[in-house]
């Protein structure tokens, strides 16, 4: 599915937040987001899964207007993982990823089979198996962060928004979840920190101030030029031997 925006925008208190982005991201291409902190990512990604309502401009699932959409419709197609989802405390790992499937589910078609495989597959994909019957507030931030992941997974979307979904994980984690995302058929846009992370990306998108400052391939986009003007750092690449990637090593500006 083709997710693209026209002319993005959201002001609040007489502060623009986001300003006039338009972008697309094709069918099955994973965009990185990376910016300063406050530099909008959330806010952009809230819009681009019908969560927040733009003050200008609109946004585009293969070409139709998510405002001519139902819910249902929106939900059957984009799942969003927050940065600080939350969720009811008595709730239990299961019951939260069954949420997933709710889109799919009618008074025609009742829970099936079908869904308890896709909800047991989302599980496993986030390394939960057997925590099923666990309570939500037992669970650790990085076991927390996994249920919301896998939650959106059961959803089984076309076009999946992640903000930030490493930063809770440890190492491994971080690694299986990316490496997971990157392989799904699905069309993502993901906001991460960790610029090392985000060159797994098809493309990455830099956000500054509220504005599309950059998008293009990880090596048009991480230059020393871009990284110091953007987070005012010193940015050196060097060579990961293992494999000859490109690795960035971060000093503070001088
Ligand atoms: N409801 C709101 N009312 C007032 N200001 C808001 C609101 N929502 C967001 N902002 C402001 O908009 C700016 C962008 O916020 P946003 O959360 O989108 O940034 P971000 O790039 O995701 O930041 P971070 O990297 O810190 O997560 C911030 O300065 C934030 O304080």
């Amino acid at each position: 599915m083709i997710l693209s925006c026209e002319n993005l925008g959201w002001e609040t208190q007489g502060k623009q937040i986001v300003r006039d982005i338009s972008l697309t991201v094709n069918e099955g291409e994973k965009l990185g987001l990376i910016g300063p902190n406050g530099s909008g990512k959330s806010t952009f990604l809230r819009m681009l899964a019908g969560v927040r309502k733009p003050n200008r401009g609109s946004v585009y699932l293969d070409g139709q207007s998510m405002t001519q959409l139902r819910q249902r419709d929106i939900a059957q197609r984009v799942a969003l993982v927050e940065q600080h989802a939350d969720t009811a405390d008595r709730i239990s790992v299961r019951d939260a990823v069954e949420l997933g499937r709710t889109p799919w589910l009618s008074a025609l078609r009742g829970w099936g089979s079908q869904d308890d495989a896709i909800v047991a597959r989302a599980l496993t994909d986030v390394d939960l198996t057997g925590f099923n019957h666990r309570h939500w507030h037992t669970l650790s931030g990085g076991e927390r962060q996994r249920v919301h992941i896998a939650r959106a997974l059961a959803q089984q979307p076309k076009v999946l928004l992640l903000d930030e979904p490493t930063n809770h994980l440890d190492i491994r984690h971080q690694l299986s979840i990316l490496h997971l995302v990157t392989r799904l058929p699905v069309t993502a846009v993901i906001a991460l920190h960790d610029l090392n992370q985000a060159m797994l990306c098809d493309r990455i998108c830099v956000l500054q101030n509220g504005q599309l400052r950059a998008v293009g391939t990880p090596d048009e986009i991480l230059t020393g030029d871009l990284l110091g003007e953007v987070f005012g750092v010193c940015a050196h690449f060097l060579t990961d031997p293992a494999d000859q990637s490109r690795v960035i090593r971060f000093h503070t500006a001088m």
